[in-house]
């Protein structure tokens, strides 16, 4: 089976009255892939993901989903599942029978329908018979995507799922949609999240004031080229300071300035990729052991950061 587009969209445009939401967006995600929609508050996200849903109708452009033209009816596209600003659920029932009344709405036999499966895979199934009012947001966001799993999408449309999540429910969910796009399945959600986005997503669009201000794979966005600020922890930093202040192409900067927290054995330097790796060989050369080199900002933030204040630039 060759891959396909599950989402191909082209000048897309919504308008809320005097509100250019969406402005011209093209978007194409290829089947099986995971793929990030991240912009500032107000950018279109969530306006982007529920004419996704078929949640509403595009004012302009043309939109295909798994293949098919969408058109003017008010109606999630065959194959298609997710949720924007929240699931909507019952509180008053538990979360079986949540499912059970949303397998009923699609006329999904509720014994047949897995209720029981998706709850395991969103790791509820010991609260599947409390009320959904007792849940908490995490809880609610996971039950939502049980919602999603039941009508076995190929494509699955996300509005922030990592809401409210505690690290261990981000990791089920986080495994619980690679496994799903291993096995073919598309995802396309937003996360004001980067680190979130890096770990799941393979390619990411950045939206800025209803338009694409990138789209592609994240390693293109890899700051490479660009200066970025690196924590580094060693076992001399007073040594590792010297080495630091020796090398070409790099500079100390304060902690503070960074926006990280203060340590005295911790050095923020500030590099390009080359120079950085100018100084890891000069500190292992001179037997000082690196314990944590990381970016106080990811590669994705910051291009992020610096894509989007250049288009809010632009836009002045
Ligand atoms: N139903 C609506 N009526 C009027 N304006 C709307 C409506 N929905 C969205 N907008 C406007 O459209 C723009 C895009 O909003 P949208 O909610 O899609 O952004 P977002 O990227 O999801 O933001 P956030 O990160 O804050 O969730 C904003 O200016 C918003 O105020």
């Amino acid at each position: 089976m060759g891959t396909y587009l599950a989402i191909r969209a082209r000048g897309i445009s919504k308008y809320f009255g005097d509100v250019v939401a969406l402005d011209g967006i093209d978007l194409d995600v290829a089947q099986g892939q995971i793929h990030g929609l991240v912009g500032p508050n107000g950018a279109g996200k969530t306006t982007l993901l529920g004419l996704l849903l078929g949640l509403s109708v595009a004012d302009g452009g043309s939109l295909e989903i798994l293949g098919t033209p969408v058109g003017r009816a008010l109606a999630a596209p065959d194959g298609v599942a997710g949720f924007v600003d929240g699931p909507g659920l019952y509180p008053s029932l538990t979360a079986s029978q949540n499912l059970a009344a949303l397998a009923a709405l699609r006329g999904i036999d509720k014994r047949t329908a897995g209720i029981g499966d998706v709850l395991d895979q969103v790791g509820l199934t010991d609260v599947a018979d409390d009320r959904v009012r007792g849940f908490s947001l995490g809880m609610r966001q996971r039950l939502g995507l049980a919602a999603a799993l039941l009508t076995k999408p190929r494509l699955l449309v996300l509005d922030e799922p990592a809401n409210g999540l505690d690290p261990a429910g981000k990791k089920h969910v986080h495994r619980v949609l690679t496994r799903l796009a291993a096995d073919g399945t598309s995802v396309v959600l937003s996360s004001h999240r980067m680190d979130d986005v890096e770990a799941l997503c393979s390619e990411v669009t950045i939206v800025a004031t209803g338009r694409v201000v990138f789209s592609g794979p994240l390693g293109k966005l890899a700051a490479e080229n660009s200066e970025l600020d690196y924590r580094l922890l060693t076992s001399d930093p007073r040594a590792a300071r010297a080495t630091a202040v020796e090398t070409a192409g790099l500079r100390l900067v304060d902690a503070v300035e960074a926006g990280t927290r203060q340590d005295e054995d911790l050095l923020v330097v500030r590099a390009k990729v080359p120079a950085l790796d100018d100084l890891v060989s000069r500190l292992v050369h001179a037997g000082i052991a690196v314990r944590e080199l990381a970016p106080v900002v990811s590669p994705l933030e910051a291009a992020f950061l610096a894509l989007t204040e250049q288009q809010q630039e632009a836009d002045r």
